[in-house]
């Protein structure tokens, strides 16, 4: 499948950053797309006004752009929190009190994919009570997500920048994917293939596409080094983006990197753009 071929969407978290949030999505359709993903976006605030939410909904359709991914509640990204499932205390019940929001608007927009970031280690917690604490939490929000017709993603971080974040590798992420998929029987838990993560991990990218396209329910993209648009590292996209079609990938690419000027402007390796 060539890159002409592909569904990509833009991430609103990283890229057009440089706007408010509901400006974001007329910017990404003004720069030729229909698709965008977002992070949580009200860091602080698992259960926003209502008002907020709907504000975020006008954006999204009067500027004709489709929801296509949504992390659920997940603390201050890229830092200092990577998550909040598998945190004892006050972050875990903000991640409870947030799935039914967050699936709620998911459906209020025709969004059908969830993502749910694990979490750091925590100093004085046992990583096996965090584990199982992570469990019951991703159990609550693949219902969630079965409620509203979502799949809901588990995505692995590298661990250079995300050090106490314990799913680190392909085979890591999968492994939760099945446990939860185990537990609630639905099937709907799917891995989050990021292969700017897996990179930057030194994880073989074309091995892991072989083997776990199958399992995935969402794909991102940035180049590495570095986490910018493709074609400022080594990644070579026009083969690992080919090789994924090949192993039967057909869903949405989220293009999740850091623009090195206007957002723009960071899509000139596109051929549809460039
Ligand atoms: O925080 C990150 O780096 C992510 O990819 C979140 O989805």
């Amino acid at each position: 499948m060539s890159l002409r071929d592909q569904r990509f969407d833009v991430n609103l978290s990283i890229l057009f950053t440089e706007l408010p949030l509901l400006e974001r999505p007329a910017a990404a359709a003004a720069a030729g797309f229909t698709a965008v993903e977002l992070w949580w976006p009200w860091p602080t605030t698992p259960t926003p006004d209502p008002a907020e939410l709907d504000a975020l909904r006008a954006a999204l359709s009067g500027a004709g752009t489709q929801l296509v991914g949504l992390n659920l509640y997940a603390g201050e990204l890229p830092g200092p929190d990577r998550g909040a499932l598998s945190v004892p205390g006050a972050e875990s019940d903000r991640f409870r009190a947030n799935v039914d929001v967050a699936a709620d608007f998911a459906r209020s927009v025709g969004c059908t994919a969830l993502n749910a970031l694990y979490g750091n280690r925590v100093d004085g917690a046992d990583p096996w009570e965090q584990d199982a604490l992570a469990l019951e939490n991703l159990t609550l929000a693949a219902h969630a997500a079965d409620r509203v017709g979502a799949t809901l993603l588990i995505e692995a971080l590298n661990a250079p920048e995300s050090p106490r974040y314990p799913l680190v590798t392909a085979a890591s992420a999968v492994e939760v994917v099945d446990r939860v998929n185990a537990a609630t029987g639905l099937g709907n838990a799917r891995f989050l293939m990021d292969l700017y993560h897996l990179s930057r991990n030194g994880e073989d990218l074309r091995e892991a596409i072989d083997r776990y396209a199958d399992r995935t329910g969402h794909v991102q993209i940035a180049d590495d080094p570095g986490r910018g648009a493709p074609g400022t590292g080594g990644l070579d996209f026009t083969e690992l983006l080919d090789r994924l079609g090949k192993a039967g990938y057909d869903g949405w690419i989220g293009l999740e990197y850091k623009p090195d000027g206007p957002s723009a402007d960071a899509f000139g390796w596109l051929p549809r753009t460039g």
